[in-house]
């Protein structure tokens, strides 16, 4: 068997909270997530708001706050991630477009901060070529972030992807701000880049455009992935599709006329310890109240013991 470039095993990740009068409590927010990301694949992940998609891609970059409590194993390449290592892959071979364009110091003019710490004729060239790939003018390259609209903003960060040669992309939200052309330009690039023998993990809100490029689509709801599913699932009219979360998104796409899931994803302390779905589920019985767990099936996986 192949090995994955990343692979997440039993990742769970919850914060040390307090209540009144000072009461711990953990608040579960990813729990269970298995995934793998293997070379030559560009896989999307997509899911509402709040569900964790974020602090996933944190945790595999190292970047939760302290009061994140880990278990589980993340591996790169086959080996296991520790702080040494991801300092030394964040440096050269991983690339991480955050979600926020507060990422983007203040104080330094943009041109310089995609240039990174040693810059040098080679940096100016590759910052140069980037920005005329993402459509920034040169002389945008003296301006401050302040001085950027948001689209431009994000532009910028996708700038710095370019200046190292990396093996793996991670980007959180990598179109908001940008128009449709220059969104499906990325993300076509991003599908280049993984054509190369390389990987692309993106988080993103546009199952549209992220089925014209993914091979896969893993679903987050409640802080897990509930299905991951090939592309191709989609395209025979959601037949395919594993997971009643997953059918309910594909309803809601424009061109299968946005039929909304009515409900609330449970947050935190008010998700039960069966499945997530339960309480907006119309099979919901008995069985969901224990522990579902990850399973194959057809060429996929589903964490819902009524998919067949
Ligand atoms: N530092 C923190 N302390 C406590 N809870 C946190 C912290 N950071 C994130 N969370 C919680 O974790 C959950 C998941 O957040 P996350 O940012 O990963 O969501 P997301 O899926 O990326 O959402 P969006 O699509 O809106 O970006 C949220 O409920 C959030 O409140
Ligand atoms: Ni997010």
């Amino acid at each position: 068997m192949e090995k994955a470039l990343l692979e997440a095993k039993n990742l769970s990740i919850s914060f040390q909270m307090y209540k009144k009068g000072l009461k711990k409590y953990q608040q579960q927010t990813i729990s269970d997530l298995s995934m793998e990301v293997y070379r030559e694949e560009l896989v999307a992940v997509v899911g509402s708001s709040g569900s964790g998609k974020s602090l996933l891609v944190h945790a595999i970059m190292g970047l939760l706050p302290d009061s994140a409590i880990t278990k589980g194993s993340i591996y790169y390449d086959g080996e296991k991630l520790t702080e040494e290592r991801l300092k030394n892959l964040r440096r050269e071979k991983i690339a991480f477009i955050p979600q926020s364009i507060s990422y983007l110091d203040p104080l330094i003019k943009v041109g310089k901060q995609v240039q990174g710490a040693n810059r040098n004729k080679q940096s100016k060239k590759k910052q140069k070529a980037s920005f005329q790939r993402y459509d920034l003018r040169e002389d945008f390259e003296k301006l401050y972030p302040f001085q950027l609209s948001g689209g431009m903003a994000r532009r910028v960060l996708l700038s710095m992807v370019d200046q190292k040669e990396v093996d793996f992309i991670i980007a959180d939200e990598p179109t908001p701000g940008l128009d449709l052309e220059m969104a499906l330009k990325t993300l076509k690039y991003f599908r280049e880049f993984a054509n190369q023998g390389k990987a692309v993990l993106i988080i993103t809100h546009d199952m549209d455009l992220a089925l014209q490029v993914a091979d896969k689509i893993a679903i987050f709801y409640a802080g897990t992935i509930v299905e991951i599913a090939p592309v191709s699932d989609f395209k025979k009219g959601g037949e395919g599709l594993r997971h009643p979360y997953t059918k309910a998104l594909y309803k809601a796409l424009p061109q299968n006329d946005f039929q909304a899931l009515p409900g609330f994803q449970p947050y935190g302390q008010d998700r039960l310890s069966g499945c997530v779905f339960i309480s907006r589920c119309k099979n919901a019985d008995e069985n969901c109240k224990n522990k579902i767990s990850m399973r194959n099936l057809r060429g996929g996986r589903v964490r819902c013991c009524h998919a067949s």
